[in-house]
């Protein structure tokens, strides 16, 4: 069975893919990316090519290129880096395993197929078991977004008796806000030291209450260190400190999502943010609009989750 260095646990950002203004994969700003999230979020971990990061629009060659430039930038800065693998095709999947193998990467991670989905958890299971088996070495996370899938079989289901099929199973990654999925996958499972690493930002402190070891999302690449702060209140069992956090956040993504986001408004933010160019989205998907990034903008200083000195002590929401 494949052991990791350690269990995957706290925070993990689930990686945008930088691109160019004419929409080709920018791999020269990885670097100073990496640095970013370990110095500025407290961030060591990372999830790549998932939803975020826009896997599922990359070519195969793209993906093992992005794989690469992560895992060789994040060596001695980063924890665990986490490839996501999935595809609709099992040969292309099994082709992207067995890269992350040979690069050096701590685990990989599949969501079920979802054009010809799997009728029932045993089809799904044998998908995943024959992509499992290209990277023998490797952990496994089966990241379940039935949402985005539209495969709807309970993360519960699947993980029962899991590992006889797939020995190198280590967790789950589980974006859905289905708190009675979630909490029976770590309450039948508490003999196993598999990570729970739950995926809705916005609801992360109920899912540590029901046991997340972790969690994988798109804000924690702006939001990290905020998150950390409430990962460590929960911590030292200040619930009403972490709880402080949590809605902060809420009032942040609640805002956002009102004025429409996804994984385009993911870029704009980070750029923003961060000060690195994240570069437009790919087709389908469409640039966040100037109108989006003003708004966000303008409630990012409000909360004070942008340094700009300028705002300090005045209209500022208290979050702690
Ligand atoms: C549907 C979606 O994109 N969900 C995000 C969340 O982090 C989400 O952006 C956040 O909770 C705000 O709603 C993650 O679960 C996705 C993710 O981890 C990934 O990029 O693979």
């Amino acid at each position: 069975m494949a052991s990791p260095k350690k269990k995957l646990q706290g925070l993990v950002a689930a990686t945008i893919t930088p691109m160019t203004e004419n929409g080709e994969i920018n791999l020269s700003v990885i670097g100073q990316y990496v640095d970013y999230l370990v110095k500025e979020q407290g961030v060591k971990n990372i999830f790549v090519n998932g939803t975020t990061g826009e896997g599922l629009s990359l070519s195969i060659s793209e993906r093992r290129r992005v794989a690469e430039e992560w895992v060789t930038k994040g060596r001695n800065k980063l924890d665990q880096v986490v490839i996501h693998v999935g595809a609709l095709s099992l040969k292309e999947s099994q082709e992207l395993a067995q890269h992350a193998a040979e690069i050096g990467a701590d685990g990989i991670a599949v969501i079920a197929p979802f054009f010809l989905k799997p009728w029932n958890k045993d089809v799904l299971i044998n998908f995943l078991k024959e992509v499992a088996a290209a990277a023998p070495a490797l952990p496994f996370y089966y990241y379940h977004i039935p949402a985005l899938t539209g495969v709807k079989i309970r993360a519960e289901e699947l993980l029962d008796g899991i590992q006889e099929k797939i020995p190198t199973f280590q967790g789950l990654k589980f974006s859905d806000t289905d708190l009675l999925d979630f909490g029976q996958c770590v309450d039948q499972n508490r003999q196993q030291q598999f990570a729970f690493l739950f995926g809705v930002d916005e609801q992360l402190l109920s899912a540590l209450v029901m046991g997340a070891t972790g969690a994988v999302g798109s804000t924690y690449n702006y939001l990290g260190k905020k998150t950390n702060q409430m990962l460590e209140a929960f911590e030292r069992k200040d619930f009403s400190l972490a709880l402080n956090y949590q809605f902060c956040i809420q009032r942040f993504i609640n805002f956002v999502v009102k004025l429409g986001f996804g994984v385009s408004q993911t870029k704009a933010i980070m750029s923003l943010v961060s000060g690195i160019p994240m570069g437009p989205p790919r087709l389908p998907l469409q640039k966040a609009s100037r109108e989006f990034t003003d708004h966000a903008e303008a409630k990012l200083k409000s909360l004070d989750f942008l340094s700009f000195t300028g705002l300090k002590d005045r209209n500022l929401e208290t979050c702690s």
